[in-house]
């Protein structure tokens, strides 16, 4: 079997999507050389002959999220961190995704702030959970909770804090045309959710990176 059908059929399964039968390859490149017939473009022509497999690969490595599951990631950790339980941020982690609606790029940055309780997790394995479900059709709230929600689950710290500011290119690109408009969320859990002091001093460390 044709290797990227495989992997649509891994990405069905792991993001328990309904049993929809996956396109093949054939189908998908097909569909791309409707798409530069319908905005005016000739698919025949040298320049455009190799966009269709160029697309699906390139759809292949930008929304590979589906296929990834965050526990994976967040599974190994760490106990020997002299009895250390204060707060971690990992801040400005990039990530570039697409909006559910119009399937155009968000780009952006998360910060993420947990209080271990007991075990820290590799700092990369944050930035990874933030590509997972950066690397899916998103909107900015869900993508939001989901890094939250990954991290309260599987490491079960005290809190976990995460902001995501972020550009939208539909907002930008297109429709209303605000360029540099940038969309801020939150989700707060447990210690962060209960009590505003940990969340005040979660966003004055993000602001000041500790200097003050
Ligand atoms: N809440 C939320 N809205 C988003 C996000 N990304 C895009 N949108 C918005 O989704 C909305 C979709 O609105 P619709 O009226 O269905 O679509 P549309 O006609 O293309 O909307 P316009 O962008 O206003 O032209 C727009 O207001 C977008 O700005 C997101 O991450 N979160
Ligand atoms: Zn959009």
């Amino acid at each position: 079997m044709d290797a990227i059908v495989k992997k649509f059929e891994d990405i069905a399964g792991a993001a328990s999507l309904p049993d929809v039968e996956r396109p093949s390859r054939a189908e998908v490149e097909a569909a791309v050389r409707t798409l530069l017939l319908w905005i005016g473009e000739n698919p025949e022509r040298e320049g455009l002959l190799a966009t269709p497999d160029r697309v699906a690969k390139a759809y292949t490595e930008m929304f590979s999220g589906y296929g990834r599951d965050p526990a994976d990631e967040l599974g190994r950790t760490f106990e020997e961190v002299a009895g250390f339980d204060d707060l971690v941020i990992e801040k400005d982690i990039t990530f570039h995704s697409h909006c559910e609606h119009h399937m155009v790029p968000i780009i952006g940055k998360a910060h993420i702030g947990y209080l271990p309780d007991g075990k820290v997790v590799g700092l990369s394995k944050l930035a990874r959970v933030v590509d997972i479900f950066a690397q899916r059709l998103q909107t900015q709230e869900a993508m939001t909770a989901q890094i939250a929600g990954a991290i309260q689950d599987v490491l079960n710290p005290r809190g976990v804090a995460v902001i995501i500011e972020a550009e939208h290119m539909c907002m930008a690109m297109r429709g209303i045309r605000k360029q540099g408009a940038t969309t801020l969320t939150t989700t707060f859990t447990g210690a962060f959710r209960d009590n505003p002091e940990e969340q005040v001093r979660f966003m004055s460390l993000l602001r000041t990176g500790g200097r003050g």
